[in-house]
Order: structure tokens, then C-alpha cells, then sequence
């Protein structure tokens, strides 16, 4: 984040809180009734196989902000879900202090699950309407044993308290709340179970624009009195400018590019990243400085062969349509997976 940009530095020495490693997801799509009628004839072709996240290595920093782009479908959620672990990889490690998962003992693993927590877009949808908020708030906490019977009230309190939230209200339900008060239950429901890291998947997409700014500032705020970190995945480029120490550029299931934040927003090396932020509408002029990135997103069902984006690529030579270019350092800090880099 701007207001605190040597973080990364400090904690450079020491395992990120969270990693994945070479990480793959893949979904079996349902198949349609074509499909079932084509196998049940003994024709069958294996069922399409949606690649979410193919092979991406990422890692978060204790204290850390880490803004997460890339266009609609590009894996984001995925990859946010496999590192608070929600969802397992289809292959590759998920690491916990530098442990892999699989080797810690189940205590350590069930802390490990409560340190990752995750909030959505949509808080109500998540919230059981038929509870009260103190219980929302404190089932969590009570399951975990983080606090006895006797003190969870003033505890479910602190928590909506930290939140923004006036506990007198601890005993309304969801609906009895505005869209900004239930995102303050969500990140109270969160803290409640002591987490390190928040992985905030377009929690603030949609909220009106004065009541984001509102709870951009507490997630910020909590940042300094807790010392969270956090995994911001987000499709409005201002946002994750103002608020990310480091970016991370997804496109169609791979990460093309990562860097610092004043490195990635200043100095975009791949062709992607530089056609995601040319569409960035820029405050001074409020326009967008040119048109969309051309063509259309291609389907993860079935991905273009060599580096994905070469379809859509302005600059796209016969090396990308066969083979993958490798995330590699083009600067410190700064990883790039472009050929283009090899010749230049
Ligand atoms: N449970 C699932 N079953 C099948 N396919 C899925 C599932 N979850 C995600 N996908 C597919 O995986 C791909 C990546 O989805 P994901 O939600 O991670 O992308 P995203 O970048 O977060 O998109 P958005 O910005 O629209 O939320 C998409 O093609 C999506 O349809």
C-alpha cells in the first residue's frame, strides 16, 4: 500500500505467511444433454475441462497488501479460495509459514484455515438470515473456543466494535442493516476468528462509492491495529492502486505479471498489463485513454496454446503461439512472462 510501501522489504527475510506453489485448479464441467447423449452412444470425448488456475505460484507477505487483477474469469477467485483454503489445488502445495499443508498436524492446520478468512462481494448472501448478529458473529468463536461462554458477548461486542459497527445493534438480523452496515458484519464475522490474512474477493464492488471509501479505510485501519495482511481482488485498477504494496496480473488462469505497485502502475512490461491499464479511466482527464483491449476473452474450456494472451497480442510472433513464456525478473521485484523480454 502506498502508505506503507517497505513491508515487502521488511518481511523479504522471512517464509510469506502464505504461499501456493506451481498451484493448478481445474473444474469438470457439468456435461449438457448433447454431451450425455453422445457418450451414452459409446462416442464419448472426455468431458470439457475448465483450466481456472494453471500452474501460478504466489505468495503473501506478513503485513502485506496484494492486489489481485486480471479480466472476468481469469481464475482470481479460485486462486483466492485455494489459499484460504475453501478449495484444494488439483495439484500443486498450498504452505502455511513455509510448511506445506499436508505436514502440519491437524491443530496447526485448523489455525492455519482460521488465519486465512475471506470476504465476499455480496455479504448477505452469507449471512443467515433467520440469525441474530451477535450470533453470527460469535458462532465462529465459540466453536473455536477462542473465548469462554461467559465472556462472548462483550467478545461478539470488540469484534463489531473493530468493525465500525455499534454493538447496541448486536441483536438485529441482517435485513435490518444497510448494504455498508452488512459488510461490517462480514469483516466482524471475520475478525472473530483471529485471522492474519483477509482475502477480500470484490468486497467493496458492490457498495455505493462514498461507503467504499468507508470500508477501504477500516480494512487500511485494521491493517495498522491488527497487522493484517491482505489478498485484495479487485477489477477497479484504482482501487488496488491506492491500497496494494504489490500486484499481481492474472490472465486466463496464469499469472503474466507481478511488482510493485508504483513499478506495475508506472512501468507495465507485459502487453497485457499495459492494455489492462490503458483502459484505467485516469481521475485528471476522468476518460479512459483508449479503447478496450481488443478480441475476446478465449474460453478456459480450452485455452490458446503457447502464451495465452498471443490471440489479443499487438506484438504476438510465431515463439508465443507455441510456447508458454515463463514469469521471469525483468527488474528487482518486477517478474514479467513475456518473450518479447528474451529479444529485447
Ligand atoms: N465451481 C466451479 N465449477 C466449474 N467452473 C468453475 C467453478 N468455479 C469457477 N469456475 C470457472 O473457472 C474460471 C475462473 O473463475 P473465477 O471465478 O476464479 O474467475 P474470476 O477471475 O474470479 O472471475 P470474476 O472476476 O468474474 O469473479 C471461470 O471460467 C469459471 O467459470
Amino acid at each position: 500500500m502506498s502508505t506503507n510501501p517497505s513491508v515487502a522489504t521488511r518481511n523479504a527475510q522471512e517464509a510469506p505467511l502464505l504461499s501456493l506453489d506451481k498451484a493448478v485448479k481445474r473444474f469438470a464441467r457439468k456435461p449438457d444433454l448433447v454431451e450425455r447423449l453422445v457418450q451414452r452412444a459409446g462416442l464419448a470425448k472426455p468431458f470439457p475441462v475448465v483450466h481456472a488456475v494453471d500452474g501460478v505460484d504466489i505468495e503473501l507477505r506478513s503485513g502485506e497488501v496484494v492486489g489481485l487483477v486480471g479480466e472476468s474469469g481469469c481464475g482470481k477467485s479460485t486462486l483466492g479460495r485455494m489459499l484460504a483454503s475453501i478449495i484444494p489445488p488439483t495439484s500443486g502445495d498450498l504452505r502455511y509459514r513455509g510448511q506445506a499443508f499436508s505436514a502440519l498436524t491437524d491443530k496447526q492446520r485448523r489455525r492455519a484455515r482460521l488465519d486465512t478468512q475471506m470476504i465476499f462481494q455480496n455479504p448477505y448472501a452469507s449471512l443467515n438470515p433467520r440469525a441474530r448478529v451477535n450470533e453470527i458473529v460469535g458462532e465462529a468463536a465459540k466453536v473455536h473456543g477462542l473465548c469462554s461462554h461467559a465472556e462472548l458477548d462483550d467478545y461478539v461486542s470488540d469484534q463489531l466494535d473493530r468493525a465500525g459497527l455499534d454493538p447496541a445493534y448486536r441483536f438485529r438480523y441482517p435485513h435490518q442493516f444497510s448494504g455498508g452496515q452488512r459488510a461490517r458484519i462480514g469483516i466482524a464475522r471475520a475478525l472473530a476468528v483471529q485471522p492474519r490474512t483477509l482475502v477480500c474477493d470484490e468486497a467493496v464492488a458492490a457498495l455505493d462509492v462514498s461507503i467504499q471509501a468507508q470500508i477501504i479505510n477500516l480494512f487500511m485501519q485494521l491493517r495498522e491495529t491488527l497487522g493484517l495482511t491482505y489478498l485484495f481482488i479487485s477489477h477497479d485498477l484504482g482501487v488496488v492502486e491506492h491500497l496494494s504494496d504489490r500486484v499481481v496480473v492474472m490472465y486466463l488462469g496464469r499469472v503474466v505479471e507481478q511488482a510493485d505497485v508504483e513499478e506495475l502502475f508506472s512501468r507495465p512490461n507485459h502487453p497485457y498489463s499495459q492494455a489492462l491499464l490503458a483502459e484505467m479511466p485516469r481521475i485528471s482527464t476522468g476518460k479512459k485513454r483508449f479503447s478496450a483491449i481488443r478480441g475476446e476473452i478465449p474460453s478456459p474450456l480450452d485455452p490458446p496454446s503457447g502464451c495465452h494472451f498471443h490471440p489479443r497480442c499487438p506484438y504476438a510472433h510465431e515463439r508465443c503461439q507455441r510456447e508458454a513464456p515463463a514469469l521471469k525478473p525483468i527488474a528487482s521485484g518486477h517478474l514479467s512472462a513475456c518473450h518479447l523480454n528474451d529479444t529485447a
